[in-house]
């Protein structure tokens, strides 16, 4: 399936103040660049998690699988998996193509994957890939308890539960969410009502909205550009998340973040709870000079 959609510099700046950018301090050298540029707004940068967004405008509300049904109001994001082939332009048409990644069966569970290739439209070139991850809770069982239907397009899972150092981390960056936080967030296009509707997250499982799982990877992202790439997104290669728990807006997001060569190890604490609710990794094209 291929879908058309547009990008502006407004959506940029929306995005970035919804995972948080600007949001200690409005003057922030290494964050105003995603919200203003001097030099007129076309410059402005593009945070790299933003692909995972305009591909997620591109997804089926629904999907004609034979067998699978499910309840929508249970679904939850359980991964993401981003490749930026190209830094991200501010003004832009992009082309997304939409396919299946894998289907799985866990049998509590179905898990659902799916593959957004996002080209600009008018040179072609390929901008990023996004793999989306979604946990269909109550809808496995539909395939053979004893050979659990198991289908992937590509050889392995590049967003694992992720194993965390026990050293102590290079960088630890904590940041504030707003209790507006999601209702603000789904302003840049993920109008689930999971994430402002308390009847809904009430049916869903929660005592009230959640975060959307992209927030809190933005916001996760961000600390790892401020803190390791001393503020240039451009070094960001690709990057993979794994929702471990539920945020609750307002809670506080501790992003503990460790350096092996190029890869950063992350994990993202709410601390209020003291729970891990986000880990992955993030490869970068090269370290910072001042590091
Ligand atoms: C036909 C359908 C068409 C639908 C098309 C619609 C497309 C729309 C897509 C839009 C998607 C975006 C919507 C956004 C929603 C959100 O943002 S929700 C908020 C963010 N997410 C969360 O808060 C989730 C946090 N995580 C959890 O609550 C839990 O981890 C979990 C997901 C509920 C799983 O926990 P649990 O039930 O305890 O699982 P386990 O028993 O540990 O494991 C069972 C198997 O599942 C695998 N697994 C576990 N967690 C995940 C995960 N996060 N992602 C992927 N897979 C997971 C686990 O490995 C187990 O498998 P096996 O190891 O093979 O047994």
């Amino acid at each position: 399936m291929t879908m058309i959609c547009l990008l502006g510099y407004r959506d940029v700046a929306v995005y970035a103040l919804g995972v948080g950018a600007c949001g200690r301090d409005a003057v922030d050298t290494d964050e105003l660049k995603y919200v203003h540029h001097e030099n007129g707004q076309q410059f402005i940068k593009v945070l790299p998690t933003f692909s995972a967004l305009f591909s997620l405008e591109s997804l089926p509300d629904g999907l004609d699988l034979p067998g699978l049904t499910f309840e929508p109001r249970l679904l939850l994001h359980g991964q993401q998996y981003i490749e930026v082939h190209k830094p991200l332009p501010s003004n832009a048409r992009i082309r997304n193509k939409v396919s299946l990644a894998g289907l799985h069966d866990k049998g509590k569970a179905a898990i659902l994957e799916i593959e957004t290739r996002s080209y600009e439209k008018e040179s072609g070139e390929l901008l990023s890939m996004n793999r989306t991850t979604v946990f269909l809770r109550g809808a496995g069982g539909f395939s053979d308890p004893s050979q659990p239907f198991t289908y992937s397009n590509y050889p392995a899972n590049p967003a694992p539960a992720m194993k965390i150092p026990e050293s102590v981390p290079f960088a630890i960056f904590e940041d504030c969410t707003q209790s507006s936080q999601a209702l603000l967030y789904r302003l840049s296009g993920d109008y689930n009502p999971l994430h402002s509707d308390p009847m809904f997250a009430k049916v869903a499982g929660f005592s009230r909205p959640i975060l959307h799982g992209l927030c809190t990877l933005g916001f996760a992202v961000r600390a790892i550009i401020k803190c390791i790439c001393k503020g240039d997104p451009d070094m960001i290669k690709n990057i993979s998340g794994r929702f471990l728990l539920h945020v609750y807006p307002g809670e506080t997001l501790v992003t503990e973040m460790w350096l092996k060569g190029l890869r950063v190890i992350y994990q993202v604490k709410a601390k209020e709870r003291n729970r891990a609710v986000l880990s992955g990794y993030v490869h970068l094209h090269r370290l910072a000079s001042s590091l």
